[in-house]
């Protein structure tokens, strides 16, 4: 039986992914062997010495220790891809708030107060304060052309929009999906440059910590519209309370509420809301539970942010190892003359690197006694061993 803790709300088309038989789940479960976690912080947290896998059901992983999980040879999947549409949805959303003044128009609107003649005679006099502008024809630049970056780009050139793009490591697979009409930005500063609305779908990493800042934002057209829907951190906060306040910056829509920006008349702070529809949830934890199980039952991986794609059928004459080890010489030789000193004989093997990690399936003949697991434990740069009967 394989324990899995929950945090967060996981969708139930998820957790049915996981049959109870083999499977049980819960929020409150001691020595679990994986964690399904949604937006939950998991920095600072005694994740258990029991857990081998941790599944987020989502995309960003900047709220989990995937550098320490990785040091412990612990995958930690995501669901790439799979809550994009909503949030594209909500980008799209956001560009119409934004260009027709919706959520300050609003505001006045229920602010009104008078008989009905009264309340016609003053939202006539008044609208003018919300003219807007429409889509076609502005550009949108667009930060980060990954699963999101490229859906709202393109929905963006649908909707008769110029668009330009900037992403370092574009993927292939993206650049195909990308809409030919997207145009190539050179930097981050470019697209400002070259954009009425941006809008911002990169991780957070060190990297991009405070990626539109002061000088980011000196270089954007006067009155433009910034979007971020990524994670706050990307959008350095004074700064762009300062661009707002100073008008150079016409509204700034975003997923990540704070006291600053909260009740600033051109700001919309939604309560991260981007991936809250019930498809991306389902999609998402579907993705996660799937993958999960899959290296629970198989030592399989995919879509992990930390370890190689590996796929190897089981030989079916024995035991299965998954060792995860340091990215050194020898490893591999090491594990085959153990078990060769044990009289075990490879029926199978696969093994993989990425960066200092690599990763081993070795399919024997027969069984594999704890002792022999233990011995491969005690192996310098050896992070992990499991064996799947
Ligand atoms: N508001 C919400 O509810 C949600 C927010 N997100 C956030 O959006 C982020 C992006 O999600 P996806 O598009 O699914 O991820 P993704 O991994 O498919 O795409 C991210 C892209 O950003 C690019 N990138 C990284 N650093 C960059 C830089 N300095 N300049 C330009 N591009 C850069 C990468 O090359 C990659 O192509 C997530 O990491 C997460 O933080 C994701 C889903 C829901
Ligand atoms: O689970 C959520 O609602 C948050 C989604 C998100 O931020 C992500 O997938 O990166």
């Amino acid at each position: 039986m394989y324990r899995i803790l929950t945090l967060n709300n996981i969708s139930v088309k998820g957790l049915d992914r996981l049959p109870r038989e083999r499977f049980e789940t819960s929020s409150d479960i001691a020595h679990p062997d994986a964690i399904l976690v949604r937006s939950a912080d998991l920095h600072g947290q005694e994740i258990p010495d029991s857990v081998v896998a941790i599944g987020r059901a989502g995309a960003g992983v900047n709220n989990i220790p995937v550098a320490d999980m990785t040091e412990r040879g612990v995958p930690v999947f995501n669901a790439p891809g799979a809550n994009a549409n909503a949030v594209k949805e909500l980008v799209i959303a956001g560009l119409f708030l934004a260009a027709r003044n919706i959520c300050p128009a609003w505001e006045y609107g229920r602010g009104l107060q008078g008989s009905d003649a009264e309340l016609h005679e003053a939202m006539e006099a008044n609208k003018k304060r919300f003219v807007g502008f429409e889509l076609p024809g502005r550009t949108l630049g667009v930060v980060g052309l990954g699963a999101i970056g490229v859906q709202v780009a393109n929905t963006a050139r649908a909707l008769g929009m110029k668009v330009v793009g900037f992403d370092p490591q574009i993927t292939v697979d993206a650049a195909w999906a990308l809409d030919s009409g997207v145009e190539a930005a050179h930097s981050v500063g470019d697209v400002m440059a070259r954009s009425d609305m941006i809008s911002v779908h990169v991780p957070l990493l060190d990297a991009t910590r405070g990626l539109i800042n002061a000088s980011r934002l000196a270089q954007a057209r006067e009155g433009a519209t910034l979007l971020n829907f990524s994670r706050a951190e990307v959008v350095d906060e004074a700064d762009v309370l300062q661009a707002l306040n100073e008008e150079r910056l016409h509204a700034y829509v975003c997923d990540f509420p704070s006291n600053a920006l909260k009740d600033h008349p051109r700001a919309v702070t939604l309560p991260h809301l981007g991936a809250s529809t019930h498809e991306a949830q389902e999609n998402c934890a579907i993705m996660v539970a799937d993958q999960v199980r899959d290296y629970l039952e198989t030592g399989n991986v995919r879509n992990a942010v930390n370890f190689p794609d590996m796929g190897m059928p089981r030989s079916g004459k024995g035991d299965r190892l998954c060792v995860v080890n340091a990215n050194v010489p020898n490893m591999l030789g090491q594990i085959s003359s153990l078990l060769a000193q044990h009289g075990l004989n490879i029926d199978d093997m696969f093994n993989k690197a990425q960066e200092q990690l690599a990763y081993t399936l070795v399919d024997v003949e027969g069984q594999v006694p704890d002792a022999v697991a233990e011995e491969l434990r005690a192996i310098e740069g050896v992070l992990k061993v499991r064996v799947i009967s």
